[in-house]
């Protein structure tokens, strides 16, 4: 098994640390915290690590029950899988270089010091046996999913259009509530895939809105494929739900589907997909902003520890989180 050290306890780090328990490959090390936060209190049971010597005198204090210093995690893990708040990787990733400890950080870290943007189905092998690598961030794995399902080489042109949500479940001081923002720049999520395609013509631009539940993209593609081809390829990826014309994308539903079928924080790993009715060269990609990158980190953390090749360790993630196209029909469009 590879043991698995992740830092921060916070929106991803949570859930990557509770999918860990049932993979068959990676084992959860530890998980390095500050504060005794409502998921570290929520699991008593995982095994903690302080930051800091100081943080370790407070989270004891506290009542959390703390194995050791991040020191002695970085000792016995294989590999990091850094969760901190975004940007802020570079200053940790010196402890993680220091240490000898392979790092995995979250799409929020935009230096390239931190290793090659990684998304699974498109670059694998940049990851493979890489000291450190980043993934990319929610907006970008979603439109990495659709390119990918429908072949990187069959998409001569895209534009896509993200709508963001302001904030996250868990935080009251991010996000706004009166209006919606376009972005001054173009957004990062093209450039990113380009850096990781750079033969791909894309643009995009970001709107964030008042919202919680997720993300949209409006993507337009000039393609040479046929449209009812386009529309099986994606069907047949098990980590893309296609919506059934003439059903609304509610994404409030969406996320309560996913809740009732039983999905911890309910979760929606899988992006769905809605082709529109009238232009064969328009689609809706909405996702779970935080949970779609757990089954890219996951094939990450497999290509830089094991060496496995990308489709074995696509598989055994799908295996692992129940990803089909089955699962997603039932969790998600009921
Ligand atoms: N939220 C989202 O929807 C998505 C986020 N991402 C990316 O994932 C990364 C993580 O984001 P997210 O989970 O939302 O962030 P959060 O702010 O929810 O969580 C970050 C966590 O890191 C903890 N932390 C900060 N510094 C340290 C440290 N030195 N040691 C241990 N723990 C530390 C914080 O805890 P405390 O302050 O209590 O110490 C906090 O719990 C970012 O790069 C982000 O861009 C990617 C896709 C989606
Ligand atoms: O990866 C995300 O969005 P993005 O794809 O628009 O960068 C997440 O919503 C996290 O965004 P944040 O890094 O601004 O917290």
């Amino acid at each position: 098994m590879i043991g698995v050290g992740i830092v921060g306890m916070g929106i991803i780090g949570k859930r990557v640390a509770h999918v860990l328990s049932a993979d068959p490959d990676l084992t959860l090390a530890g998980v390095v915290i500050r504060n005794a936060s409502g998921p570290v209190l929520a699991r008593p049971d995982l095994p903690y690590y302080a930051a800091d010597l100081e943080r370790l005198h407070a989270l004891t204090a506290g009542g959390v029950e703390v194995r050791g210093l991040q020191t002695d995690l970085l000792a016995r893990c294989d590999v990091i899988m850094d969760c901190g708040p975004s940007r802020t990787g570079a200053g940790r990733s010196e402890h993680y270089r220091a240490a000898g400890v392979r790092s995995l950080f979250c799409g929020g870290e935009r230096s390239v010091e931190l290793g090659p943007l990684v998304h699974p189905a498109l670059n694998f092998d940049a990851a493979v046996g890489a000291s450190s690598c980043r993934l990319t961030s929610c907006n970008t794995t979603a439109l990495g999913r659709f390119v990918s399902a429908l072949g990187a080489t069959a998409i001569d042109e895209l534009d896509g259009v993200v709508l963001r949500c302001c904030t996250d479940t868990d935080k009251a001081a991010k996000g706004i509530v009166n209006g919606a923002v376009v972005g001054a720049n173009r957004s990062h999520h093209a450039d990113d895939l380009r850096a990781i395609l750079p033969y791909l013509t894309a643009t995009s631009t970001a709107v964030t809105l008042p919202m919680t539940a997720g993300h949209l993209i409006q993507v337009r593609i000039r393609s040479s494929a046929l449209p009812a081809e386009i529309v099986e390829r994606l069907a047949a990826n098990p980590r893309i739900a296609v919506l059934a014309p003439g059903r609304p994308l509610d994404t409030a539903r969406l996320k309560q589907s996913a809740f009732t079928a039983g999905r911890p924080w309910g979760n929606r790993y899988e992006l769905v997909v809605r082709p529109s009715e009238d232009d064969p060269s328009v689609f809706w990609l909405s996702l779970d902003n935080e949970a779609i990158t757990v089954p890219e980190a996951l094939d990450v953390l497999r290509a830089m520890t094991l060496g496995s090749s990308g489709e074995t360790a696509v598989r055994t993630t799908d295996e692992s989180l129940g990803l089909s196209a089955k699962a997603a029909a039932e969790a998600l469009l009921c």
